[in-house]
């Protein structure tokens, strides 16, 4: 059982670009490595997926294409999930890469079709950890990940004014 959200947990593009990079060197330690290509979990996956690639010098990248139903609850999302197959047998070789791993339900599935890759995610919750092979950081449960392309720079007003 998912817990509500109840704080956010900003991730800057420094951030995200310096936590995939030793998500990488944690990957040229896993016995499945050299991988032979990427498999990018969309839509999240896909710019930890280019980091990945150029630092471990990896040209064949393919996408699978997963996304839950509009207004599913937590629980409910392994049922609802629509999947376009990647062209990867079982994964044999492969590496997964998405930037979070949350209730697992999209690690789940995935497990299901590519038993034979290895997954990696750039952050992790407790729930999900379990179904993922690397992953560099675990925020609480009730935490939600704001990541850089989900944000944008604004103004903020000192505190003496927001006081007035
Ligand atoms: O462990 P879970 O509870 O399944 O959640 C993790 C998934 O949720 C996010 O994708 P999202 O469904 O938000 O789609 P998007 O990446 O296309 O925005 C994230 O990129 C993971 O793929």
């Amino acid at each position: 059982m998912s817990a509500a959200y109840n704080q956010d947990f900003f991730v800057s593009w420094e951030e995200l670009h310096r936590d995939t990079r030793q998500l990488c060197a944690m990957l040229m330690e896993d016995a499945s490595y050299p991988f032979k290509g990427i498999i990018a979990v969309t839509r999240g996956g896909l710019i930890p997926a280019a980091i990945v690639a150029r630092e471990l010098d990896i040209r064949l990248i393919d996408t699978v294409c997963i996304a839950s139903y509009e207004g599913t609850e937590a629980q409910e999302r392994s049922e609802s999930l629509r999947v376009i197959k990647p062209a990867a047998g079982d994964g044999t070789g492969m590496l997964l890469v998405d930037d979070l791993v949350d209730t697992g339900a999209t690690a789940r599935k995935l497990r299901e079709m590519l038993p034979g890759a290895t997954f990696a995610t750039v952050y992790a919750k407790p729930e999900g950890r379990p179904l993922v092979d690397h992953c560099v950081r675990t925020v609480t449960q009730d935490t939600w990940i704001r990541f850089p392309w989900d944000m944008e720079l604004n103004f903020s007003a000192p505190l003496v004014e927001r006081k007035k």
